[in-house]
């Protein structure tokens, strides 16, 4: 493709994200390209590349587009990007939307001259509002600052860069060394994450999915933070295990390691295809403790099993406001809406799997969201709901699972954030049932 065809490409992407609002921009860019299969590899990095730049910055870009009064649509958007986030002056531009064959249409006279007026400018202006400064939406403002304080310019920072690709070596087939050495040899160079002992991280993010050591089931990719709240969970061999909330089983599957195949471990959600998609990679990590429950409503399975597990996972559905960093579309979809509903499934959640839990046992409870009303809030409330339950403060349970340096962390519980951690943002409360 030419420079100029990548960027009309860009344009239709970030068209075809806007044209379905409600889905996540993955899907809809992975729609986009089975529809294109004619734009190979690299071009179609750089067409996504530059399209989540745009969904990235979108509330900066919307802001100064508004300043010009030219309305947020895909083809400013992305002029605005090649001006504001990529450096061009407008004649480069000019030179790219030249309307020949595959590129975009030309700019007229009127749009010239009003996109014109972002040439030179910073992409971060001082008469912006604070929330779009920050990068954030405007309802969000307040809970991130209660989270964060004097430290929230630098966490939003941190949000607005991509995330690293991280990994994690399954123990029941491998060492992380040995891992790293596999990869290795296929080219691929990873390091130690700094706090998960099974963690491999892939600066430059090249894929591992085609990769040998992959289809070998020696590693997985899962973000670090995701890694501890599975060391977190402290399952040992023997006992018995729920994920409540198991999706595709990716937390399922490192619990699993930690048990080392002994006991049993139930892989819990109301989402069939997601459970489905479950029984290849089990079966690919040599996991095979394992089964799966699809939860139906008026399921008797919960009651049947009162007092039964060692561990309750509860990796609940969320905002994952602390996953922006890698859905940068997310940030512009959530409402307080969400926030809402997600909080009422998460409480009712909470008190639904508190039952299956043994005598001493233990209920974990996690999200992806950095917002206190999912996190803190939600853990409070229960613990004055359930006075059988009581918390177990974070050093203990990490000293309990690892010798690795534990996080530094604010709190009784396991808060990770981008900037601090260099993980996604993520939330962990371990509950024990008093004996
Ligand atoms: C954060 S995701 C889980 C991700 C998964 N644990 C992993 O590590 O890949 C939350 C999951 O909760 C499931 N879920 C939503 N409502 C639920 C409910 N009432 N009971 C159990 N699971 C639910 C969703 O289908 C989704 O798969």
């Amino acid at each position: 493709m030419t420079p100029s065809a990548r960027i009309a490409a860009a344009i239709d992407l970030v068209a075809a994200v806007d044209a379905t609002p409600r889905r996540p921009a993955d899907a809809t860019a992975n729609d986009f390209f089975r529809a294109r299969r004619y734009i190979g590899g690299g071009d179609r990095r750089a067409v996504s590349e530059r399209a989540w730049g745009v969904l990235r910055q979108r509330l900066r870009l919307a802001w100064w587009l508004s300043r010009v009064r030219l309305p947020d649509q895909a083809r400013f958007l992305v002029l605005a990007h090649l001006l504001l986030v990529e450096g061009m002056t407008l004649e480069q531009v000019d030179g790219f939307f030249s309307g020949q064959q595959f590129a975009p249409p030309p700019l007229a006279a009127a749009e010239r001259q009003r996109i014109g007026g972002l040439a030179g400018q910073p992409l971060v202006s001082p008469e912006m509002p604070e929330h779009i400064r920050l990068n954030l939406p405007d309802w969000a403002l307040d809970s991130f600052r209660g989270r964060f304080g004097d430290s929230l310019p630098a966490e939003a920072e941190a949000m607005d860069v991509a995330a690293p690709l991280d990994l994690r070596a399954n123990l029941l087939r491998t060492t992380r060394e040995q891992a790293a050495a596999a990869l290795a040899a296929e080219g691929i160079e990873t390091e130690p994450t700094p706090y998960s002992p099974w963690g491999l991280r892939i600066p430059d993010r090249r894929p591992v999915l085609a990769s040998k050591a992959f289809a070998d089931g020696l590693v997985e990719i899962q973000d670090e933070g995701s890694q501890l709240i599975a060391l977190l969970t402290g399952a040992r061999p023997g006992m018995r295990v729920a994920d409540y909330c198991a999706g595709a089983a990716g937390k399922t599957l490192a619990v699993a390691a930690t048990m080392a195949n002994k006991g049993r471990i139930v892989a819990c959600d109301v989402s069939a295809p997601r459970l489905e998609g479950a029984v290849k990679r089990l079966r690919r990590a040599g996991v095979d403790n394992a089964e799966r429950h699809l939860l139906t409503p008026g399921d008797r399975w919960v009651k049947r099993r009162a007092g039964q597990f060692d561990r309750v996972l509860v990796d609940a559905p969320c905002t994952g406001t602390g996953t922006w960093r890698r859905n940068p579309d997310a940030r512009l979809r959530t409402t307080p809406r969400d926030v809402a509903e997600l909080s009422a499934k998460q409480h009712d959640i909470l008190d639904t799997t508190a039952s299956l839990v043994a005598k001493g046992g233990r209920l974990v409870y996690a999200t992806c969201s950095m917002l206190p009303e999912e996190n803190a809030a939600q853990v409070e409330g229960f613990l004055s709901r359930h006075p059988e339950f009581e918390l177990v403060p974070f050093a203990t349970a990490w000293a309990e699972a690892t010798d690795a340096p534990a996080p530094e962390v604010e709190g009784p519980w396991m808060q990770l954030s981008p900037h601090r951690h260099g993980t996604d943002g993520f939330f962990t409360a371990v509950l024990q049932r008093r004996a």
